[in-house]
């Protein structure tokens, strides 16, 4: 074994900042003798673990009992580090596809000589545009987070006039109208679909779809995907616009929802094919400190299960398009609201609401028949000249107050 250095056992000290976390571990990068090396950790616990290492180009074999860690900041790391891999865990246990950050992303925070790692593509691309989104929204909202530190949202959201009540007014409007209660959405374009509407005037839109009859409005605020934005949601509520308004965003961190209801917004959307129960149940305990009603949104089965077993859910989505594969099938409402999970929402009084692809008053029958209490409906009605017409169309009658 000429050249090898032999197994050791001894206490190492690593300067900061050396961590980062290379696909499911955590890597120590040290320079010994001019070369930069990588070592993959094991934990046992934070500031307690061994290493196994391997270096070919040394020929250095080493076994490290215990590691100190100096520094705060790396201590923090190491936290970090954990509850990600936690998350990933608890994720992938409940068939949650939708990867929350590229697989080599360095820790939240590192600002090391992470770039010089080698870059896996593959690994690092999106594997569909949900996925894309979600990494996207990530970087997104650490950079509006720097603008609008939490503990100034936190100030904000205590002069912030009162919430509507999103809930309630689907209620009324099934009780007057005999259909399911309206969530019309402001929405200019779609990954999907493109540009719906050229000349988009979110305010005009809004007061068209409230006199024609809606009970709630949901307004996109997602800029890069879907050309929305908080300052519509902004815009619609100061307009005077009185049905409670849905931000309709791609929620993966506590943050944005204080930040939609300074925006105005009385309800936020979740969607179940991104966060974990436990992160659904937590982010459902903000909303209600805010005042704020939650959209639980899903796609299958196993999204209707797993949202039935989390408590306090009042009103759940089911999205007829894959925002995975944007195929389209309005008998998805129907699947989801079958059997034993249809017996358990009629039991529990909840309001399932049906999304996407809506456009005749066959279609609103169909889901209604299948058991929606509400609708969330966007292409059909935006794309209209006069979108208060386009929701007469979609019921077959006019379902405004007068
Ligand atoms: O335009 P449609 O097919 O009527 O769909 C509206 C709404 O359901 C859709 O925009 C939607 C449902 N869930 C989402 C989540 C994110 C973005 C958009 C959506």
């Amino acid at each position: 074994m000429e050249g090898l250095v032999p197994v050791q056992r001894l206490p190492v000290r690593v300067a900061s900042p050396s961590l980062y976390r290379c696909n499911n571990s955590l890597s120590i990068r040290r320079s010994i003798s001019g070369f930069a090396m990588d070592r993959k950790i094991n934990f046992r616990a934070p500031s307690q673990f061994s290493i196994r290492a391997q270096q070919s180009d040394l020929k250095e074999s080493l076994a490290v009992s215990s590691l100190s860690v100096e520094g705060k900041g790396n201590a923090l790391r190491i936290k970090e580090w954990e509850v990600e891999m936690y998350q990933e865990e608890l994720a992938i246990s409940q068939g949650i596809r939708i990867r929350r950050k590229p697989p080599s992303k360095a820790p939240l925070g590192y600002s090391g000589p992470f770039e010089l790692r080698l870059h896996n593509e593959d690994a690092d691309s999106p594997r569909n545009i949900l996925e894309e989104i979600t990494w996207y929204k990530d970087e997104e909202v650490s950079r509006m987070k720097e603008l609008n530190p939490l503990d100034a949202l936190k100030k904000a959201v205590e002069d912030a006039p009162p919430t509507r009540d999103f809930v309630g007014a689907l209620r009324m409007a099934h009780k007057r109208t005999g259909f399911p209660g309206l969530i019309a959405e402001v929405k200019k374009a779609s990954p999907s679909r493109g540009i719906l509407k050229e000349n988009f005037d979110p305010v005009e839109i809004a007061q068209a779809y409230e006199k024609g009859g809606a009970a709630c409005l949901s307004v996109l605020t997602d800029q890069k995907y879907f050309q929305g934005g908080f300052e519509n949601l902004e815009a619609i509520r100061s307009a005077g616009v009185k049905c409670p308004l849905l931000c309709k965003e791609f929620v993966v961190d506590p943050w944005q929802i204080y930040y939609a209801r300074t925006k105005g917004a009385d309800a936020v959307l979740l969607i179940a094919a991104v966060l974990t129960d436990l992160e659904i149940a937590y982010l459902l305990k903000i909303c209600k400190k805010l005042s704020l009603a939650a959209l639980v949104e899903v796609h299958d089965e196993r999204e209707m299960g797993r949202v039935l077993g989390i408590e306090g859910i009042e009103l759940v989505g089911i999205n007829n398009r894959s925002l995975e594969t944007f195929e389209v099938d309005i008998s998805n409402t129907k699947q989801l609201l079958e059997e034993e999970h249809g017996r358990q929402i009629r039991e529990r009084d909840m309001i399932v609401v049906g999304e996407s692809g809506l456009f005749t008053p066959d279609d609103i029958a169909y889901v209604q028949a299948a058991g929606v209490k509400a609708v969330l409906v966007g292409e059909s009605i935006v794309k209209q000249n006069d979108p208060e017409k386009g929701i007469a169309g979609l019921f077959g009658r006019n379902i405004s107050h007068t």
